[in-house]
């Protein structure tokens, strides 16, 4: 064995060493995302933050091109195993040793281009060069300003759910049903009986399911319910949780990221609700034309955190008119009468629960345009949207919200709301049906609006939250804004 052979072979060893090891941190890293790897020296020389950036798949040359997820998308450090075995076996066996020369200026080639992106480009040293580099967000301005140069941010903001647990929820219950449902049903406080109309449906509890939030509140059973309504496949939600439960607003929506991950495209919520609109009565099922989010408004939104860009519109900056999509509405105006449901319209409002609202508080929501009061949806509503699923949603008036001059409402407690929620919720049935089943004649989930979205800055911090490219989509015909949404005005 000459001195060359054995240069070779020693290459060949350290570049698989190299390439398994990084596999063994990118694994360590998508169960703990604190696990310190041995080349996590320091700041600025670190390949652990570095792994799961866009450069370290297919070298960051079909970013744009293949979504991040897809298996075309190979990563580096599997692209390095494959080459560096063929390369020990073309060494070993002394077989087309013709290809050594190619294969070792392509090696040469990539390296020095890692190098680039690595020191030129994001100003960070990774030890493993080979997975790529962790943008920092101090190295580059964004367009909507929020960092200058001088800011140096030590630690990045990360989510209660990264995307890889959102996967291990969705590819548990992939294992376990044979369908793929378009279309996701959440039923409210009472309305749990709605999961009944799903046929040939198979159950998966929430506590089986990785990451699942559980429901602790009465009347909420907690379950999948996984079939066929109106022939399509769906997936029920037997109740929901809140964040008055304690859930943080990123948990008690990760079943939507589940159902986006499942494929689901359409999504009928459904809640109780307390009526705040004084022509409504217990028993009406109110359309939902917009909502007024007072958990968002005071800084409560489930899309707070590192943008998690891998789904749907992966918009940072959200708009949400239309959010309850119009073309939905319409359909369920024009399918209730058929059904015997004579249906409301009106503005939802959101508030932390669990207490119910002070008289003073209901007076409030009467007078800002409020039509019925709950302490869900909206932000069910909003994932949904930032998933590209088109959303149409109801509230059941369960009770009137107590009137500000009254001293006590006895409809208004948690059993009356679950009784009156069970005692009409067949009423629904057909109407339901008829409607999940029009969405087969429905397009594709529409993109939000876009002209006024702003670059992400925080795709400079993490691959999980790498940005798309800012969608200019104009392609909306059929959104509105609510000063042409004519057909639909406020009725109240
Ligand atoms: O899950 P939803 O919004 O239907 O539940 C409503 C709000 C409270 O959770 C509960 C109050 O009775 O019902
Ligand atoms: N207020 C808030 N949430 C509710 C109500 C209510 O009156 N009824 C059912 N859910």
């Amino acid at each position: 064995m000459n001195y060359l052979h054995t240069l070779r072979i020693l290459t060949a060893l350290t570049g698989l060493s190299v390439s398994l090891y990084t596999a063994y941190i990118y694994r360590q890293k998508l169960y703990n995302p604190d696990y310190k790897a041995l080349c996590d020296i320091s700041e600025t020389i670190s390949c652990s933050d570095a792994i799961r950036s866009r450069y370290s798949k297919g070298f960051g040359l079909l970013d744009g091109i293949l979504d991040s997820d897809s298996i075309l998308n190979i990563p580096n450090f599997i692209l390095g195993i494959i080459f560096f075995i063929l390369y020990s076996l073309v060494t070993v066996t002394e077989y087309f040793t013709f290809l050594l020369l190619p294969a070792a200026t392509i090696s040469v080639c990539i390296s020095i281009y890692l190098f680039y992106i690595l020191n030129l480009v994001m100003k960070i040293h990774c030890l493993l060069m080979s997975q790529g580099v962790k943008r920092r967000r101090s190295t580059r301005l964004s367009s909507s300003g929020y960092y200058s140069k001088r800011t140096k941010p030590t630690q990045c903001p990360t989510n209660i759910l990264s995307v890889e647990n959102f996967q291990e929820m969705a590819d548990y219950v992939k294992e376990k049903i044979s369908v793929k449902p378009e279309v996701g049903i959440i039923c409210g406080s009472g309305l749990g009986t709605l999961s009944d109309l799903v046929k040939d449906s198979i159950d998966i509890l929430y506590e089986e399911v990785p990451h699942m939030p559980v429901s602790t509140v009465e009347g909420h059973e907690g379950k999948f319910v996984i079939g066929s309504l109106g022939g399509m496949d769906v997936i029920c939600m037997k109740g929901r949780v809140h964040h008055y439960e304690g859930y943080h607003s990123q948990q008690l929506t990760a079943p939507i990221r589940l159902m986006s991950r499942l494929g689901v495209k359409y999504l009928v919520v459904t809640n109780a609700a307390g009526g705040v609109n004084k022509s409504f009565s217990p028993g009406d099922l109110m359309l939902i034309k917009d909502h007024i989010n007072f958990l968002g408004l005071a800084g409560i939104n489930p899309l707070i955190g590192p943008n998690l860009s891998t789904f749907g519109t992966g918009e940072r900056f959200l708009q949400m008119v239309n959010c309850y999509d119009k073309e939905m509405r319409e359909t369920a105006l024009e399918l209730a009468p058929k059904h015997g449901v004579s249906l409301q319209q009106g503005v939802y409002a959101l508030i932390g629960g669990p207490s119910f609202e002070t008289p003073a508080e209901i007076k409030f929501l009467n007078l800002i345009g409020v039509d019925a009061v709950g302490m869900s949806t909206a932000p069910e509503v909003i994932v949904a949207r930032h998933c590209g699923i088109r959303t149409v949603a109801f509230s059941l008036i369960t009770n009137m919200s107590v009137h500000p001059d009254s001293v006590h409402d006895e409809s208004t407690s948690h059993s009356a709301v679950l009784a009156l929620g069970s005692e009409v919720t067949g009423k629904f049935s057909g109407f339901i049906t008829e409607l999940v089943s029009s969405f087969k004649s429905k397009g594709m989930p529409l993109q939000p609006e876009a002209d006024v979205f702003h670059d992400t800055l925080m795709e400079s911090c993490n691959n999980d939250v790498m940005s798309k490219t800012v969608n200019n989509n104009t392609e909306l015909s059929s959104t509105t804004t609510p000063a042409d949404d004519n057909s639909m005005q406020d009725n109240h």
